[in-house]
This record gives C-alpha cells, structure tokens and sequence, in this order.
C-alpha cells in the first residue's frame, strides 16, 4: 500500500545486523505539522530508525517514503536536498565562527566555511539569518564567537543550522541532553514553533520533556512498536510501564 496523505511513511521497515534485527517490520506514519516523540528503553533501535530514514543505515526491507518519494533508494546528501534535516547528539558548530556566521553557512545557498570571494550577503540571507536567529533565541548572540555559547545554546544553533535549510521534516536525537531545567523549558517551546510549519521527530528519554512536546507518542521496544499515541495513553499502558516506564 502506498499512501500520500503523510509528509512520512515507514513501512515494514527492517534492518538486520549480523542477522539481529535492530529495526523489525516497522509501520509508522507522520502527519504534516506533527512532533512524534520516539521512546523506549536503550537498544530499542531508536538511534537506527533515525539512521535509516537519514539514510546513514540502509535499510533490510521495506519502504520509507517522505512525500511519497522512496528514501530508501537515495544517497545522504540526496535525502538532505528532499528536505530531512538530522541533528545529533553532540553539536557540531563551527565554534571558532560567531553564531551570524554559523548560521551564514548553513544557508543552502551560502558560501562555504572556507569563504567565496564571489558570496554576496543577499537581503534574503540576513533576513533568514535574523528569523532563525530569533527562533533559537538568539539574537542577542549573532556577534558572539559560538564557542562561547553555553552548552544549550550550541544546541540551539545547531538547530538553527538545520532550520536555515527550511527542511520538511527535522529529527533531533535527544536536544535537552545536558541541558538546565530553564533551557529546557526554553527548548519545550522552541520545538513546539518550529513544529507549526514542519515535522519533527524527537528521540527523547526526559518524560517531563516528552509530556511538553510530543503529539504522539511511539514507543519502541526490540525495534518494533509496542505502543503509540497521545502521551496520557500511552504512559497507561500496562505493556509500557512494565517494559520502559517502570524502571
Ligand atoms: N551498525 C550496527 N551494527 C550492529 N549493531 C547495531 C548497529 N547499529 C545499531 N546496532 C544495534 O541495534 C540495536 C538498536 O540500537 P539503537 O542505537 O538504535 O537503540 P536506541 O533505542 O537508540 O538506544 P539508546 O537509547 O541506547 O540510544 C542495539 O542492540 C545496537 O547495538
């Protein structure tokens, strides 16, 4: 069955490593606009869905289709240009750059970090820059050498990098890691804007977190699905607490 109605189609995506199935004929659908929250104990293959539609981990069998085009056959960079955005855990800024320049960069069409002497700063650029730098929340900070940034800020502008390419759909592995109550508060709200006009897949441990956040839940568990919907249902479950919840 091919179905149109979702920005994302997972179906019965499998991956065997050595035969061990990390990801097992799993069926998920993403809607236009939502925040999925995936969760679920370590091992659960959590890490690898996100590989796999990245296109970092190629898959066994099955389909992943992201408006209706089949990732599965694309390359990295090919699944970047559709617009999949994919942050990871460790920020990866260029630290001795300030945050205006960070952002500067990730432009799609923006010079690259070794500088073109032909680039010029378009209207279009700055304005981007300015409106991703106030979503992130720092404007303030545009000057600022990124190495100088608190541990959450780096992690806001590494999204910020990802929101300059305007991707469809962006997938962040755990964001709040390490982060102080206040920033993650702050990151609660961040998410829920920057899901009004796109998809966004979190991995999250932090069930506070997760309660701010996510329009539904997915729990995974020997990478297949042992329970999906609104938060409230699933932390009922008794299959979830017995798995997940109730260590
Ligand atoms: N490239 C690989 N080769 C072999 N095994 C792998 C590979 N990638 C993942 N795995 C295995 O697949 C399983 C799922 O791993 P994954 O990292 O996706 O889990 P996770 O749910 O993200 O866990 P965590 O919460 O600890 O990050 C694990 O048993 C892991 O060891």
């Amino acid at each position: 069955m091919s179905n149109t109605d979702f920005v994302l189609a997972v179906e019965d995506l499998t991956v065997s490593f050595d035969g061990f199935k990390a990801v097992d004929s799993l069926t998920m659908y993403i809607d236009k606009n939502e925040l999925r929250v995936l969760v679920g104990p370590n091992g659960a293959g959590k890490t690898t869905v996100l590989d796999l539609i990245c296109g970092k981990t190629k898959s066994t069998a099955g389909s992943i289709k992201f408006n209706n085009i089949e990732l599965t056959k694309l390359s990295e960079h090919e699944i970047v240009r559709s617009g999949v955005g994919r942050k990871f855990q460790n920020p990866s800024i260029y630290e001795n750059l300030s945050v205006y320049q960070n952002l500067e960069v990730s432009y799609p069409k923006g010079r690259g970090v070794f500088g073109s002497l032909t680039f010029k700063r378009t209207q279009a650029v700055e304005d981007r820059v300015r409106k991703v730098a106030e979503d992130i929340m720092l404007t303030e900070f545009l000057d600022m050498e990124s190495a100088l940034l608190s541990h959450g800020q780096k992690q806001w502008l590494e999204i910020g990098m990802l929101l300059m390419q305007e991707p469809e759909l962006l997938m962040l592995d755990e964001p709040v890691a390490g982060m102080s109550a206040k920033e993650r508060d702050q990151t609660a709200d961040l998410l829920n804007r920057i899901c009004q006009n796109r998809s966004v897949i979190v991995i999250e441990h932090d069930m506070e977190f997760v309660k701010k956040i996510a329009h539904k839940v997915t729990v995974l568990h020997q990478g297949k699905i042992l329970a999906e919907g609104p938060m409230d249902k699933v932390q009922s479950d008794e299959k979830v607490i017995e798995v997940y919840l109730g260590h």
